[in-house]
């Protein structure tokens, strides 16, 4: 683990309330605080580090690999001061391990959706840069994802997202069917925020999205299932966070080569 000092003493950012210098390069995001509890049992060396508002954060590591795993909390403001605060702590990668729901057929419930860009249908990252600024994963973070998910014979597709700002929109049925037009195949509420956040402040990004909700279905009905535990949708869960310590892993083992 990277040298932290006593935490207790340390100085904490304010919303996150991780020390100040953590010293932990790279970082796995859910949205859910339950989610982080539930990744940080993958981990050797587990430590609790916070619960403020709504980011739970542990660190751990990974076959060796100092991590980090916190919770974001739900959409795109809370995304945006988690990038923020994680990277003042010195974090420099981050992966997304989210849910959502699938616009195209072929991605069925528990599969992965690995997003290459996000459509910005939101809020929060018009703060950071005009909508005509990409909302794009980092190529190389994104590859170590994709070959981590293959390694380990997940079910999984690569796609661009959409995000926003209201599951509960009356209009959603026509929106998901024009964005899914457009090839849109996966849909959720943080990636935009992550992706351009993370751009602009240099941290590399990359979201991986559990499918809860199946293409055209009841999204409400579907998330109250994954929320109950169900079986596919726990399968995924469990895949998006083996497939991103595994990546984190993929990456440093590429340094590693270079540096020979
Ligand atoms: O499960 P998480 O990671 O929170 O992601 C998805 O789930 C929430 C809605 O149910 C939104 O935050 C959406 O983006
Ligand atoms: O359809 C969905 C399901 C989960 N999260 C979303 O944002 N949308």
């Amino acid at each position: 683990m990277g040298n932290t000092g006593n935490t207790e003493t340390q100085k904490r950012m304010p919303h996150i309330q991780i020390p100040e210098n953590l010293g932990i390069a790279y970082a796995v995001l859910p949205g859910d605080p339950a989610r982080a509890e539930r990744a940080s049992k993958y981990l050797e060396n587990v430590e609790f580090l916070a619960f403020n508002r709504e980011y739970k954060s542990y660190r751990g590591t990974w076959h060796g690999i100092p991590v980090l795993v916190m919770s974001t909390g739900m959409g795109g403001p809370s995304t945006a001061i988690a990038v923020e605060e994680l990277k003042k702590a010195g974090v420099k990668a981050m992966i997304r391990i989210g849910s959502c729901g699938a616009l195209q057929p072929e991605a069925k419930v528990g599969d992965l959706v690995l997003v290459e860009a996000t459509v910005r249908d939101e809020g929060t990252s018009l703060g950071y840069a005009p909508l005509s600024y990409p909302a794009v994963a980092d190529f190389e973070l994104l590859s170590a994802c994709k070959e981590s998910a293959k390694k380990q014979g997940f079910s999984w597709h690569m796609g661009i997202g959409r995000s926003h700002d209201c599951l509960y929109r009356d209009e959603n049925p026509q929106i998901y069917e024009e964005w899914a037009r457009r090839g849109v195949m996966a849909s959720d509420m943080e990636t935009a925020s992550l992706y351009v956040v993370g751009r602009v402040r240099g941290v590399k990004t990359a979201s991986i999205l559990n499918v809860v909700a199946g293409c055209k279905s009841d999204v409400a009905e579907d998330i109250g299932r994954y929320a109950d535990g169900e079986k596919l949708t726990a399968l995924g869960e469990e895949h998006e966070i083996l497939t991103a310590f595994e990546a984190f892993e993929c990456l440093e083992h590429a340094k590693h080569e270079v540096d020979k």
